[in-house]
């Protein structure tokens, strides 16, 4: 499903990527590994078409990532960065938008991630109120209510609690057994182990 052949990033002098290739089918998960810095959100953004690499390039079933085309906007659902939420929008609010925006099909799925997330209680909280845990949550929410068939995670354990980081693993694991595609950055050798098929060692 993902290709990256030869991929390689420079930022002024400094080579951050240097020739990366990766393949990622339907059902499997790859985790980026790697010390701080050594390219891992870079990889995550090429990927995502928020950054384009210097020489190589990504494939997404066969196709040239190019974040504007719907195709490769209806497949890729991802938590990369900080996200930016609306500030007037609660937490349900969030999810039903996002799962209209995209077409989902079935509307139960906002109460359902909200419940799986443990966001139940702060569904009426504007996203200024919730904590920067529960606000991690809302992000990764925003991944389960829409169609996907990859999913981009960079750190996805991040200010999580131990019961978060067991649901995440075991809903990483449930993307791959629905034939998603997960490639995650992270620094969690047990969420690693629990998900990965492959990790790719970055800064070695
Ligand atoms: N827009 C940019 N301009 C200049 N340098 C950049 C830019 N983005 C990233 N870098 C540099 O590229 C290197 C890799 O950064 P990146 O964020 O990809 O690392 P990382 O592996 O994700 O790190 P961490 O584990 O700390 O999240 C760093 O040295 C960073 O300073």
């Amino acid at each position: 499903m993902l290709e990256i052949r030869g991929l390689s990033r420079w930022f002024g002098g400094h080579r951050v990527l240097s020739t990366v290739d990766l393949d990622l089918a339907a059902g499997a998960a790859t985790a980026v590994v790697g010390p701080n810095g050594s390219g891992k959100t870079t990889l995550l953004r090429c990927v995502a078409g928020l950054d384009r690499p210097d020489e190589g390039e990504v494939r997404l079933d066969g196709l040239v990532i190019d974040e504007t085309d719907p195709r490769v906007r209806s497949a890729v659902a991802g938590v990369l960065d900080d996200v930016d939420f609306f500030p007037d929008l609660s937490v349900v609010e969030h999810l039903e938008l996002l799962a209209y925006a995209h077409g989902a099909p079935d509307p139960a799925t906002a109460g359902e991630v909200l419940d799986a997330l443990g966001l139940r209680a702060a569904r009426d909280q504007l996203p200024a109120t919730l904590s920067s845990g529960q606000r991690r949550r809302l992000a990764l929410a925003s991944c389960f209510v829409r169609p996907r068939r990859l999913l981009l995670l960079d750190e996805p354990e991040q200010r999580l609690d131990t019961a978060g980081r067991a649901w995440l693993a075991d809903r990483l694991r449930a993307e791959k057994a629905a034939g998603h595609a997960v490639l995650l950055a992270s620094h969690d050798p047990v969420l690693v182990a629990a998900v990965a098929d492959d990790t790719l060692a970055l800064g070695e």
